[in-house]
């Protein structure tokens, strides 16, 4: 599976998501600057996550206007993969790859912990490598993550099989409480409707090996590597 990761002026993942694709597929991936405005010939592009811009006007939408962004569109077209990991999340929703909006979360706090996460659906090209309803632990770390949109769009991805991961507690409860941000429906990840691009607000890349202290989100790239090839 042959990568590339996108870098941004304030982002601070890309290396720990560079590490996550590269263990789990076994390929350096590409690191691209968003000044940028051609990809390398890759399967698959994230948008890591971090503080873009430092956040400022709202996450991510600075970086969604960047030179990168066009390629990164058309790459979503042509059918190929585009991963959008917390602050990607947002790039990629201001850049309107997804629908809706990550709002402020609901305390108005930042929130910097451990979650659960329902995988909802299992038939992905990001989640097949795990089954639907299980429960997987992930760290989360954000301001706004909490997923709006409006009534319509949220009854098409829920019956088109678009939210692919939900908050909930230890037995697979979606509950106000296990909901870091409080997300409609407690979504934590949609799809776009081709099924090619994902964003989600928790962090997989940081769980991928046993010195991290859980391999729960390796689910996410042994997916991606086994659709891919
Ligand atoms: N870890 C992240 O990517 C954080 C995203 C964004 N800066 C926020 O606080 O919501």
């Amino acid at each position: 599976m042959k990568s590339a990761v996108v870098v941004f002026p304030g982002i601070n993942r890309e290396r720990d998501m560079a590490h996550a694709l590269e263990t789990v597929s076994g390929v350096k991936p590409h690191m691209v600057w968003h000044g940028d405005t051609e990809l390398p010939d890759v399967d698959l592009v994230v948008v890591p996550g971090g503080f873009s811009y430092g956040d400022y006007l709202r996450c991510g939408a600075i970086a969604a206007r960047s030179p990168i962004m066009p390629a990164v569109h058309a790459h979503a077209g042509q059918g190929r993969y585009v991963l959008g990991v917390c602050n990607g999340f947002q790039i990629i929703t201001e850049a309107g790859l997804l629908p809706g909006a990550l709002m402020r979360n609901a305390s108005l706090k930042f929130v910097c912990k451990e979650v659960r996460l329902r995988i909802e659906n299992a038939d992905t090209a990001f989640t097949g490598a795990y089954t639907a309803g299980q429960v997987v632990r992930t760290p989360v770390a954000h301001g706004e993550g909490n997923y709006f949109a409006d009534a319509e769009t949220i009854k098409r991805l829920e019956g088109e099989g678009r939210v692919v991961a939900r908050y909930c507690d230890e037995n697979g409860e979606t509950t106000a409480v296990a909901d870091p941000n409080g997300s409609i429906n407690h979504i934590a990840g949609i799809l776009n409707d081709k099924g090619n691009v994902l964003g989600m607000m928790p962090h997989p890349e940081n769980y991928v090996e046993p010195i991290q202290g859980c391999t729960d989100g390796r689910g996410f790239f042994e997916s991606l590597v086994r659709a891919i090839g």
